[in-house]
């Protein structure tokens, strides 16, 4: 392989380490739920569900969550859509070990956004953000691509983070598409984020 490094992704535990345009880093630091930050700047929001299934972790997120080198996970891979265009891509993943007691309501969600049972559940807690650039070579790239298309030659910007309940743990990655920028401010929020 040409440079394997590509797969993996340098996360950063500060979104100043990215250098992302002012309005790009505005997204990337949304405090709370990004599913209800998303739903206040549209009409219709959609979560479009590509897949939930068994997998293996990526490279670069099987130390974070405890497991080893393609360790086993159910993957959860969506698109947040904001008046019918792609907005942000969701992935997903929970080590095989975490039981259905853990996240009582992951298989079962669908097209329910993940969003909004995590920040209603006073039994979950989050842990630290962090950041990354995602580049052609990383696996999800690939994935975004293969979802929305776009070019070869650009790069995304991406948060993560984990969250635990009981024993078990979830880890979220958001990779922010470039349309989210097309997004309108909310007309009752003109001045906030
Ligand atoms: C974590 C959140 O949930 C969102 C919902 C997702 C899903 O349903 O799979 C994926 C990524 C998240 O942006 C959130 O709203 O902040």
């Amino acid at each position: 392989m040409r440079n394997a490094s590509l797969r993996l992704a340098a996360w950063q535990p500060h979104p100043g380490a990215l250098r992302a345009p002012d309005r790009m880093r505005d997204w990337l630091t949304t405090e709370g739920s990004l599913t209800a930050r998303l739903m206040a700047h549209s009409a219709a929001f959609r979560v479009r569900r590509l897949h939930q299934q068994a997998a293996t972790c990526l490279a670069d997120e099987a130390r974070t969550i405890g497991l080893p080198r393609r360790g086993r996970v159910w993957e959860r891979e969506v698109l947040l859509e904001c008046d019918g265009r792609p907005r942000v891509f969701g992935h997903t993943v929970v080590p095989m070990g975490c039981t259905a007691s853990d996240w009582p309501l992951f298989s079962a969600l669908g097209e329910r956004s993940l969003g909004t049972t995590l920040f209603y559940d006073p039994l979950v807690r989050r842990g630290q953000l962090e950041y990354a650039r995602i580049r052609a070579g990383h696996p999800l790239f690939r994935r975004v691509r293969a979802a929305i298309g776009g070019p070869e030659d650009t790069l995304y910007y991406a948060r993560r983070c984990v969250y635990r309940r009981h024993q078990g743990l979830l880890l979220v990655t958001e990779v922010f598409l470039p349309a989210v920028l097309d997004l309108k401010r909310p007309t009752t929020q003109q001045n906030t984020k």
